[in-house]
């Protein structure tokens, strides 16, 4: 069941504003099998009326109709200060498609559109399409993406760019800004409707518990935890950790001015606007325990509807306590897994932070680095490891390889069952800003081809793809620092 909340408090009904002779630009197949769309041999719709319902130009396929599209509102947090009211502002739910939330993004100005003309470019489009699709490929918890509908309507930013629809999936788009909204403006009913409805559909198992707003708290707090933690294991920087861009599944939402680490910087800013660099890579875990934060003072009311004033806000703070706990241990084990070890010995975490500060040091590129750890054979000498020429004190590193394969060694696994392992947790394909900037270069001249090649590759990130080896490069220096702001 999708969003359940009515009313004008919590929602806008509407209906999407069509865009001027819709095309795809986009679309994936993949997400298609989730919702139950049958596709044809392109690997498109058969029903051609899912481009002018995914263009937001109609709410009627052959086989369902869309009775009641709307805007939700959410307050929040950006940049670590109030923002105030803010709300779907050019996203329009559609309803509900195999347990999916449909969701169009940039289908048009809604009451929760502020300044904002409800519209978004062809370029953050794309880039949203891929981003969702490749982040699910690699195993990690977001938003999928269906399609990306072009039209030539102009729209407005630096320059005169086009707009495009971007067709969403989610089991649920709830955001911790919804919660915020509804303490916000101290309207607690709405707040208990809205996580009573958060448990009944995703989390059922925190109602049989004793204090079931708490657990559910918890559970909130633990997928978030696990999620960044999943983000850092393959360099994603998400841009815009907003209290509003938060899910409360734990999923990866609103893909921005996001960015893959190509060489590795701990403090990498991937947003051109995000100048103090509050978003930054090493930063993404605290400010995910902030947003955190911010979602405990929301469920403050909740809390106190079984507790007394003071004991609910100790129970929320032990509760977001577990936070950096829940981190860490997810963070260590994904990073012994990256490192191919399959035991835990004490010293492992000095071993993976010695690591990363050398690729830091010598700005080696995180994803290839990674991926060819898995290559070291570790009855040959260091000196044919042909990685350590990527660093600058190749001493320094010889001892770490050394350490390295000694600690290998002290486990009694093959090398080609580790290799195995290893590749099934480092990728060699990632969304780098480069590759996403020629697709969406290729596609304003209307050539979408590859687009669809890019897609392919990155749905597969984790295998040997011979043919496509360059896609699996850091950026050529020219095209190493593209720049990416909130501009979308
Ligand atoms: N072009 C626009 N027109 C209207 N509202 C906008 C526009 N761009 C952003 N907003 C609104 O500004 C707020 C913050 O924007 P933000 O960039 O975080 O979200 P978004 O990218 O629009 O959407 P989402 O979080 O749904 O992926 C949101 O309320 C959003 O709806
Ligand atoms: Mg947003």
């Amino acid at each position: 069941m999708a969003f359940t909340l009515r009313g004008d408090d919590a929602v806008q009904e509407l209906q999407p504003s069509p865009i001027p002779e819709p095309y795809w630009v986009g679309f994936s197949s993949s997400a298609a099998k989730l919702v139950n769309i049958p596709l044809n041999d392109n690997g498109y719709p058969q029903d051609e009326s899912w481009l002018a319902v995914l263009a937001g130009n109609s709410l009627v396929t052959q086989s369902s109709q869309f009775s009641q599209p709307i805007a939700t509102v959410y307050s929040g947090h950006q940049f670590g200060v109030w923002a105030g009211q803010l709300g779907d502002g050019r996203a329009i739910l559609l309803g509900e498609v195999a347990d999916q939330e449909l969701q169009l993004k940039g289908a048009g100005k809604t009451r929760y559109s502020r300044m904002g003309d409800g519209r978004a470019v062809l370029r953050s489009s794309i880039r949203e399409f891929l981003c969702s699709e490749a982040m699910y490929a690699l195993g990690i918890p977001t938003s999928r993406a269906l399609s990306v509908v072009g039209s030539d309507l102009p729209v407005l930013r630096e320059t005169k760019e086009t707009a495009a629809v971007c067709a969403r999936l989610a089991p649920s788009f709830m955001r911790v800004g919804h919660f915020e909204h509804f303490a916000a403006t101290q309207n607690i009913v709405r707040l208990k409707e809205l996580a009573d409805q958060l448990i009944d559909q995703h989390y059922p198992d925190c109602r049989s518990t004793q204090d079931p707003y708490l657990e559910l708290f918890l559970k909130i707090c633990e997928r978030n935890a696990r999620l960044v933690a999943q983000w850092q294991g393959v360099g994603f920087c998400h841009g815009v950790l907003n209290s509003d861009n938060i899910s409360v599944l734990g999923l990866t939402i609103d893909y921005g001015p996001f960015g893959f680490l190509d060489y590795f910087q701990i403090d990498h800013i991937c947003n051109h606007s995000d100048q103090g660099g509050r978003y930054a890579y090493h930063r993404q875990p605290q400010i995910m325990h902030w947003n955190m934060a911010c979602l405990a003072s929301a469920f403050i009311p909740l809390i106190e509807l079984n507790h007394p004033q003071e004991e609910s806000q100790e129970l929320l703070t032990k509760a977001l306590s577990q936070f950096p706990v829940v981190y860490g241990q997810a963070w260590q084990k994904l990073f012994r897994q990256k490192l191919g070890l399959v035991t835990e010995q004490a010293d492992d975490i000095q071993l993976i932070e010695r690591l990363l500060q050398a690729m830091h040091d010598s700005k080696v590129d995180f994803t290839t680095l990674f991926r060819g750890l898995a290559e070291i054979n570790t009855e040959a000498p260091i000196t044919e490891i042909s990685m350590r020429n990527d660093f600058i004190d190749r001493d320094s590193m010889d001892q770490w390889f050394g350490d390295y394969i000694a600690r290998l060694k002290s486990e009694s696994s093959l090398d080609s069952k580790r290799k195995l392992n290893m590749n099934r947790v480092n990728p060699k394909y990632v969304l780098r800003n480069h590759l996403a900037q020629v697709a969406i270069e290729k596609a304003q001249e209307k050539d979408f081809s590859e687009l669809a090649k890019l897609l392919q590759i990155l749905e597969s990130p984790f295998d040997e793809q011979a043919q496509y080896e360059e896609y699996a490069s850091p950026p050529p220096p020219n095209l190493s620092a593209i720049e990416v702001s909130c501009s979308s």
